[in-house]
């Protein structure tokens, strides 16, 4: 028996699911424990290997996670906001790292986490990706060293199966300039225009949602004034990028104290 550490992939079929599953089992620092479908999907008690098309791997999918969990030292979850919440308390119970790539949560749900995240390790990001947490810093920076005679606006691009918006990214990227403001997000953020508008309101931090074919993920972060504008822009080309970052959250919280952590403690940004 290997001692790498053991990971549990939660929503196995989906699109995260499945690129996380074979980030995994291409990795030489972790092994794929299991993974968890829900009860009554066609894939739970299949082999996950052979329900992906490809040989067998002798892993069940199954629809118990808190058994699957209990093999574990990391659970990897992208999936959807009512089933993190539950595999959180799940996760706690195992005392699994728990690494959380669902985004659309509201703060009743992120509310829930806290009395998880004292019993284990909870990392959770909109997005696990180098580039875009190092672009909330840059975000943050720009937004500190203007004044509201730039507008900021935050565009962001997803694929048409994307069910959230704005996306975790979006948010993440709007709270960065919003903190960089010294204002509250909540107070400023405009998320849906549609007729008679009335002029943009000064300060406002504006979000817009396009949804489009396989696009995986693309972020601008606009910041315009009278005669001249600042894009900061992200773009993910390969959806391994997010799991390769989720992975590498899952083996860094095998080393820290339970609490609530995101990918700028893990990336030490
Ligand atoms: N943080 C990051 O870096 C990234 C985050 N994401 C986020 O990850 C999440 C998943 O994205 P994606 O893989 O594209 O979506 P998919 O719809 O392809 O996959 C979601 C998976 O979760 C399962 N699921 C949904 N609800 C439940 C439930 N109540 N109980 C158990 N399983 C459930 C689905 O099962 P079923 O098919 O049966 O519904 C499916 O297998 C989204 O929130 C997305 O925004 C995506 C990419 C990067
Ligand atoms: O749903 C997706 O696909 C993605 N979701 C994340 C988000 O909501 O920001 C991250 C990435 O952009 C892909």
């Amino acid at each position: 028996m290997s001692d790498l550490p053991g990971i549990v992939i939660t929503g196995a079929s989906g699109r995260m699911g499945q690129m996380l599953i074979k980030t995994v089992l291409d990795s030489d620092k972790a092994r794929l424990v299991g993974v968890v479908e829900r009860a009554g999907h066609d894939w739970v008690g299949r082999d996950v290997g052979e329900a992906m098309g490809g040989a067998a791997l002798g892993v069940t999918v199954t629809d118990e996670p808190l058994e699957a969990f209990a093999k574990a030292q990391a659970v990897i979850d992208f999936t959807a906001p009512a089933a993190t919440v539950q595999f959180a308390k799940l996760a706690a119970q195992a005392r699994a790292v728990h690494v959380i790539g669902t985004t659309g949560m509201t703060e009743d749900d992120i509310a829930q986490l806290e009395p998880c995240a004292r019993h284990a390790v909870i990392v959770r990001a909109g997005n696990m990706s180098l580039g875009v947490n190092l672009l909330t810093l840059l975000t943050k920076k720009v937004a500190a060293a203007l004044d509201e005679e730039f507008d900021i606006e935050v565009v962001e691009y997803h694929h048409r199966h994307k069910v959230d918006a704005p996306s975790g990214t979006a948010l993440m990227l709007g709270e960065a300039a919003a903190e960089g403001r010294g204002v509250s997000l909540t107070d400023v953020a405009d998320r849906g225009r549609d007729g008679i508008t009335g002029a943009r309101k000064r300060g406002d931090i504006g979000f817009t949602a396009i949804r489009g074919g396989d696009i995986i993920g693309e972020h601008d972060v606009m910041f315009a004034c009278d005669g001249e504008q600042i894009i900061l822009r992200h773009k993910a080309t390969d959806r391994s990028l997010f799991a390769k970052g989720a992975l590498r959250a899952a083996l860094w919280g095998q080393d820290q104290k339970p609490g609530e952590y995101d990918m700028l403690d893990v990336l030490g940004l």
